[in-house]
């Protein structure tokens, strides 16, 4: 099978539904439900128990009442049916009710667990999985099962029901004529069973292909992938290449509908010739003088093989529904069984948001890349004093970015330690760590809503006076107050309609707005002009003159002002002091300030 999700390199569809997907485990996402279930099950044994009865009576009506032409009996069995027919729609209606109601609840919690699961996986994670590919989970495969929560397990459990009730009738009615008919019953299961290994692969498949085809349309039809086909003259190889996965796609849900078709047909046939057959072989027996077979007992046989057969055909079709589905629980519990990296300890510190002071220390810290050959930060240890403006230099691919990663906790380090106030970040809990750290990263992301439901995001209760507050030090204030709409002005995909250098100013107001002790910003200026960069820096300044700042810049005039400078390369801390200091030192420092003019 062709595995085109990268997710999938390493691990065959067979063995990655082994590891992840178990009948218990399936059986699991039931239990909370086990009451309504079990109220279902009733509902379901008593309306095959229902129509188990008709075809009795059918009998008492053709081989008693009618011959016998008793029209008060006949009344009261006429009577029975039309009774029977009533309480089997009630219970019908009551059914559906209560499997869409559980249904939806089920799908509905197994969205919720993937997408809380997916919230607390690592960086790494996102990094190497396609967006197109996790919406493509939680939307399509979740999707994809609520045939078989909703739809699929009551009808089973109905079918079976009417099927092993039947089948008792059916014995207790005339067990000659009864186990003729059952003799098509192996090769129909036997059928069913290798239609249901075929649809099973086929589905597997199927969703990698949609989840392609969703991950390329995210690519592709997003601003920046527009411009990137446009400005290259390569919209024509993307639609090209839309379309081969398109097709990829409708000829696998043909494969799908048509697989086993033939296979089908000839069940079909046998079933249907099936009570033609019944009533030869019933007159064989009566022509013979078998005194249980009577007309009556023949048509009654007929109409329970009626009922047994649609029954029993949908539970072979949802035999091979069931097994599809197992191709869809394999993805989504592959997702949920990712192991979560970056936990909050049981019992962890809780700092008190009025006591946080802001001093950090990095003691003797490394950190590897999964699969990196060598370590991205290596033996790295930093003291930062509380309100201290401190600034990290270096070359690009030095590990700035990461250490900041490393600061936030978006990793853990592989060796030593950082602590935040004397508390191991591990140790901290998510909510004192987000209170201590603010951070502004190189690229900001601004959600599709108006510019004070961005900045709120930091802050839900912020008043209207600290968004302008914040928004005057991140110098944005004039810009937003200009806009026709103000505050109110939609962003747009990934704030594409403001420039690079407004988009960081509101990025920086919004980080602004939780009032951290300490303020990480990741080339967070590196798109405003000198003068604008400036006045930024020195309304930060009188803002908050506590708080911590670290600021990672390749500008070095960001940096000069700051109270120590960290100069990174190839993960080591080569060099530290003030900006002066470090010239004096002609080092790296001096040689990057050199360079830089
Ligand atoms: N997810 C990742 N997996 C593997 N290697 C990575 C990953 N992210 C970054 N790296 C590598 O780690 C090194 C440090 O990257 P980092 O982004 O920290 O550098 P930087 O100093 O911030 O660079 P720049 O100034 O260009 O932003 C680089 O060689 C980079 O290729």
């Amino acid at each position: 099978m062709v595995n085109s999700s990268q997710d999938f390199e390493d691990c065959s569809y067979d063995e990655l539904a082994t590891k992840h997907v178990s009948v218990r485990r399936v059986l699991g996402l039931f239990k909370a439900y086990s009451t309504r279930l079990i109220m279902m099950l009733i509902l379901i044994v008593a309306s095959s128990a229902l129509g188990m009865a008709s075809p009795f009576l059918l009998r008492a009506i053709i081989d008693d009442a009618l011959p016998n032409g008793d029209l008060g009996f006949l009344a009261l069995l006429a009577g029975s049916l039309i009774v029977l027919a009533c309480l089997g729609t009630v219970i019908g209606v009551l059914q559906v009710a209560i499997t869409s109601r559980v249904g939806q609840a089920i799908m509905h919690d197994l969205r919720v667990r993937v997408y809380a699961h997916l919230q607390s996986l690592s960086l790494g994670f996102f990094m190497t999985t396609r967006t197109g590919e996790v919406q493509s989970r939680i939307a399509s495969d979740i999707g994809g099962l609520q045939a078989l929560v909703t739809h699929t397990a009551s009808e089973l459990t109905r079918n079976v029901s009417t099927v092993v009730m039947t089948i008792i009738a059916m014995l207790a009615l005339e067990w000659r004529l009864a186990l003729f008919s059952f003799l098509v019953l192996p090769a129909a299961i036997w059928i069913s069973h290798r239609v249901g290994k075929v649809r099973e692969e086929i589905t597997y498949e199927q969703q990698l292909r949609i989840a392609d085809m969703s991950s390329m349309v995210q690519e592709s039809l997003s601003i920046s992938g527009i411009i990137l086909a446009r400005t290259m003259g390569r919209t024509d190889h993307l639609t090209r290449r839309f379309v081969r996965t398109s097709e990829g796609v409708a000829a696998l849900e043909v494969r799908s509908h048509t697989a086993g078709q033939w296979q089908w047909a000839v069940i079909d046939l046998v079933l249907q010739a099936l009570p033609a057959s019944t009533l030869l072989l019933g007159s064989i027996l009566m022509s013979q003088g078998t005194a249980a077979v009577t007309i009556g007992t023949m048509v009654a046989m007929v109409a329970l093989q009626e009922q047994l057969l649609w029954p029993l055909e949908e539970v072979l079709r949802s035999g091979v529904e069931i097994r599809t589905t197992r191709a869809l629980f394999a993805r989504i519990f592959d997702y949920l069984d990712r192991p979560v990296e970056t936990r909050e300890r049981p019992g962890p510190t809780v700092l008190d948001r009025k006591s946080i002071r802001g001093a950090i220390r990095l003691h003797k810290v490394s950190f590897a890349y999964d699969g990196s050959q060598r370590p991205t930060i290596d033996d790295v240890s930093i003291d930062i004093p509380a309100g201290s403006h401190v600034a990290i230099v270096g070359a690009t691919g030095s590990g700035k970015t990461t250490l900041g990663y490393l600061l936030a906790r978006l990793y853990d380090v592989d060796a030593g330690s950082i602590c935040y106030d004397g508390v191991d970040v591990r140790d901290l809990s998510f909510q004192s760590l987000t209170d201590m750290l603010g951070v502004v990263p190189q690229e900001p992301y601004l959600l599709n809503a108006s510019i004070a439901d961005n900045l709120r995001f930091a802050r839900p209760d912020a008043s209207d006076e600290d968004l302008i507050a914040a928004a005057k030090v991140a110098q944005v204030h004039e810009m937003i107050s200009a806009l026709p709409n103000g505050y109110d002005t939609l962003v747009g995909e990934r704030g594409y309609r403001f420039s690079g250098g407004e988009k960081q100013r509101i990025a920086l107001a919004r980080t602004l707005l939780r009032r951290p002790r300490v303020l990480l910003m990741d080339e967070a200026t590196s798109a405003l002009d000198p003068v604008t960069e400036r006045a930024m820096s020195q309304a930060l300044e009188t803002m908050d003159r506590e708080c911590t700042t670290i600021t990672i810049a390749h500008r070095l005039s960001t940096v000069r002002h700051a109270d120590r400078i960290f100069v990174m390369d190839h993960g080591q801390l080569v060099e530290q002091g003030r900006h002066d200091e470090l010239l004096a030192l002609g080092g790296v420092y001096a040689e990057m300030v050199r360079s830089a003019l």
